[in-house]
């Protein structure tokens, strides 16, 4: 037996052994599905999350095999979740779009075990999310070139019931489709949402290749997949290519290569949510007092306590001219604990008029 053949062996004894344990850690799971159903607990508990990652990596006697660990039964947990909101019908997800569009994609990678619903606008979303047909809404929230998606702040504001669960980043890749035989030669037209051609626009001009704009790229690719013609192509996504049976003639064509939308994960909040400290996020809406330095009072506290505030948004207050809320977003520093973040959020309330805490979470990859 060569090497290889010998550490396969070993492997397939590991995993028999592992398989055996999943069952048995999922049959737990399934008893805390039970006590979950009974008593309308949420699935997700960040503090015990937290907690099983921490004293479990520290199990691991290899120093640089920890992080890879944690890794392991972050998704083996992930994979836990899963399971109880099937069990429990709490795995519907909303997006807003059409089948294919960069929210369904990022749906998908949050949630690939959910069930979908697609509604036509963000406020669709937070109406399912609210009156509980979804457990989930999937919406944007920034993008890296485009800026803030300030309609979803706004809605984020006016849903006091509604929290951010979690916030990822999705890279944007825009791939050129066609009907299966088409080719660069044989395509003479490209649709696309006006966004897509324009962040195409080098790689288009250089084929010589016709516009036309499309309602979105999902719909174009969808149209091309119709049309079943070699020489009209779609801008869209890998994941969309798959969705209508075309396939991908050129990857990667927009010139703008770190173009990354950041979406949020919505959630109708049962309690206020978990802080934990180091590895989170802090997610606040809040108002000033109009009074000199109210807002450099309230800034001066999260960074006296050693949070770094990532993002500030400023947004007119519905309904009462010229006034403003504050969005910002802070992270806990190494070491914090979620009472540290309570100590922050105590004072906070004495500085600002308003305060809520919108989300506390980590901030996830949609990596494959
Ligand atoms: O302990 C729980 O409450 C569980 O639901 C189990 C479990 C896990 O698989 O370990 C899963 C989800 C929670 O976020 C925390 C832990």
């Amino acid at each position: 037996m060569d090497l290889l053949q010998q550490a396969r062996a070993e492997i397939d004894t590991v995993d028999a052994e592992m398989a055996a344990l999943f069952e048995r850690r999922m049959r737990a799971v399934a008893d805390v599905v039970r006590y979950k159903a009974e008593t309308g607990k949420p699935v997700f508990d960040a503090a015990r999350e937290a907690a099983v990652l921490d004293k479990n990596t520290a199990r691991i006697t290899d120093e640089a095999l920890r992080p890879y660990y944690r890794a392991f039964l972050s998704d083996a947990m992930s994979i836990s979740r899963a399971y109880q909101r099937a069990r429990l019908g709490r795995d519907t997800a909303a997006y807003q779009g059409v089948p294919g569009a960069w929210s369904h994609i990022a749906l998908r990678r949050l949630f690939p075990f959910a069930r979908e619903t697609a509604c036509t606008t963000w406020g669709e979303v937070f109406d399912a999310v609210q009156n509980g047909d979804a457990q989930f809404g999937v919406l944007p929230f920034e993008n890296s070139n485009a800026g803030d998606v300030s309609t979803v702040l706004d809605l984020l504001y006016t849903h006091p019931d509604i929290i951010i669960a979690r916030m990822c980043d999705l890279p944007i890749r825009q791939d050129l489709l066609g009907v299966p035989g088409a080719t660069l030669e044989t395509v003479r037209t490209v649709i696309s949402h006006p966004q897509a051609l324009a962040q195409s626009s080098v790689f288009v001009q250089q084929h010589g290749f016709k516009t036309s704009t499309w309602g979105n790229t999902a719909d174009a690719a969808r149209h091309v997949a119709e049309l079943n013609d070699p020489s009209v192509a779609a801008i869209a996504s890998a994941e969309t290519a798959g969705l209508y049976g075309l396939q991908i003639l050129s990857a990667g064509i927009n010139a703008d290569g770190d173009n990354t939308t950041r979406f949020i994960v919505i959630e109708r909040a049962a309690a206020a949510p978990a802080m934990t400290g180091e590895g989170q996020r802090l997610a606040l809406l809040f108002t000033a007092r109009h009074k000199p330095g109210q807002l450099a009072a309230a800034l001066d506290q999260i960074g006296a306590r050693g949070f770094n505030m990532e993002c500030i948004k400023s947004r007119p207050l519905p309904h009462v001219p010229f006034e403003y809320y504050f969005y910002v977003q802070i992270v806990c520093p190494a070491g914090s604990t979620g009472a540290g973040c309570q100590t922050l959020l105590d004072t906070l309330t004495s500085v600002c008029s308003t305060l809520r805490l919108l989300g506390a979470f980590t901030l996830d990859s949609t990596e494959k």
